[in-house]
């Protein structure tokens, strides 16, 4: 078992100690995290606005003395999961370790220990993007919800004119994008991968950039029932002496739809926006059907698909118990968790829902290959041919492919 947060000490096997982060250690192990990213030393100045999105609370920091080496912070929140329940979880969003401390296990020291944190608090789910793919396996995150890039030509790019239309698009001022894009993410945000944005989320994610003192532009599309979409994007010139007619390029912020016709609304405002020669997007819906909406499906040319949300079931049977299940025969699945060991053992899976068995196992994996069957976004075939799942009867394999998939492709949409 791990073992439990106590003392503030924690880890002493190792020459430094793991201990949750104080009120006087925010700006210091914030600034080692932004060295660890190469993100430039904030200001005082933009320290005193925005170091409110720093708190102490849920961050452990590797520490030598007084010294911070290492920083593994989360904050809370919940997500969406196939069904539509909505089930708490913590968020992992700063992770790093001073240069000339690396690969001395100070990550898998505070990983343990962050872990156990959000066990004990009873939270059955955490998630992360990853600045590498190679990192999180090990922990028991799988890439639970890809995104693609995305590049649009303009101004070739038309939609097609059958494509669902109804409704307006407004600008919003600063002050209105502050004060209304919260309640209305809030009231769209329904996929399964979405979690809610807490309120420390918005003044350095949001404000920061479509505030009053931001360059980014806000635009919310309306339909018969109101407000149902917005895109947070900016432009970046490209013009120069070389290339005097060269358009700018439009990139993607944030964009949010209730409904076919509220998406189809936002992207015809988008490539309507004059002197803009492409539109940019990142770490969209791998099923947003874009190029279907056009009149040449080459005009939206898919750049990248790069994993996007990974996800770590801390307690698996909470978790499992809390999706819903397409109907098939029930599977009984094997999952082992080396790091959480409360976690091994067999779980059958059924449209009923989920629960502990003694039954045998169909499917043997390992954690964070249930971290990538979980959201639907892997097929338990395709897991089966990547090795990551063993399975002695195909009959079973169907059914897992059966129980798990889901019609919307999972995603998270949330910069964290
Ligand atoms: C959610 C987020 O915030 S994502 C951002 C993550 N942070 C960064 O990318 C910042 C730059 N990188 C770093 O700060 C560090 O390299 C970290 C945090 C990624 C890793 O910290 P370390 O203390 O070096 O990790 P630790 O020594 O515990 O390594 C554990 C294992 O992971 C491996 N590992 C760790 N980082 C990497 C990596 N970047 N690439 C490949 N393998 C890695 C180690 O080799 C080791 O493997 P082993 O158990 O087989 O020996």
């Amino acid at each position: 078992m791990p073992r439990p947060v106590a003392d503030g000490k924690i880890g002493s096997m190792t020459a430094f100690d793991v201990r949750p982060v104080t009120e006087d250690e925010r700006r210091s192990t914030f600034d080692l995290l932004g060295r660890s990213l190469h993100s430039n030393r904030v200001s005082d100045e933009l320290w005193s606005r925005f170091g409110v999105s720093w708190p102490a609370a849920h961050k452990f920091g590797a520490f030598d003395g007084d010294t911070p080496i290492g920083i593994a912070s989360s904050f809370d929140t919940d997500i969406t999961v196939p069904g539509g329940g909505v089930l708490p979880a913590a968020a992992v969003d700063g992770v790093g370790v001073r240069a000339d401390r690396t690969r001395r296990g100070v990550l898998t020291e505070l990983m343990r220990v962050q872990l156990a944190d959000v066990a004990a608090r009873g939270l059955p789910l955490a998630v992360l993007h990853a600045s590498e793919p190679t990192i999180y396996g090990r922990f028991g995150y799988g890439s639970a919800a890809l995104g693609k890039t995305i590049r649009v030509a303009r101004p070739a790019a038309r939609l097609h004119d059958r494509v669902p239309l109804a409704g307006e698009v407004r600008m919003l001022t600063p002050d209105e994008a502050v004060k209304e894009i919260p309640g209305l993410y809030h009231r769209i945000a329904r996929r399964p991968g979405m979690i809610g944005r807490p309120p420390l989320w918005w003044p350095v994610m949001h404000d920061r950039l479509a505030g009053p003192d931001g360059d980014h532009v806000v635009a919310v599309h309306s339909g018969p029932d109101g407000d149902d979409g917005f895109v947070v994007y900016e432009t970046v010139s490209r013009r120069s002496l070389e290339a005097p007619d060269e358009g700018a390029v439009l990139q993607v912020r944030d964009l949010h739809a209730d409904s076919p016709v509220a998406r189809a609304g936002l992207w015809r405002f988008l490539l309507s926006v004059d002197l803009v020669s492409a539109v940019h997007a990142r770490h969209r819906p791998v099923d947003e059907p874009l190029s279907a909406m056009l009149t040449d499906h080459r005009h939206a040319a898919t750049l990248a698909v790069e994993d996007d949300l990974w996800l770590r079931p801390v307690d698996v049977a909470a978790a499992l118990a809390a999706r819903t299940y397409r109907a098939a025969d029930p599977v009984v699945l094997a999952v082992t968790d080396r790091l959480l060991p409360a976690n091994t053992g067999h779980y059958e899976v059924g449209p009923d829902g989920a629960r502990r068995t003694g039954a045998a196992a169909d499917l043997t994996l390992d954690v964070d290959t249930l971290g990538m069957l979980y959201l639907g976004e892997w097929s338990a075939t395709a897991l089966v041919q990547a090795g990551r799942v063993q399975a002695g009867d195909p009959a079973a394999v169907a059914r897992a492919d059966e129980l798990f998939t889901t019609i919307a492709a999972p995603w998270c949409g949330t910069h964290f």
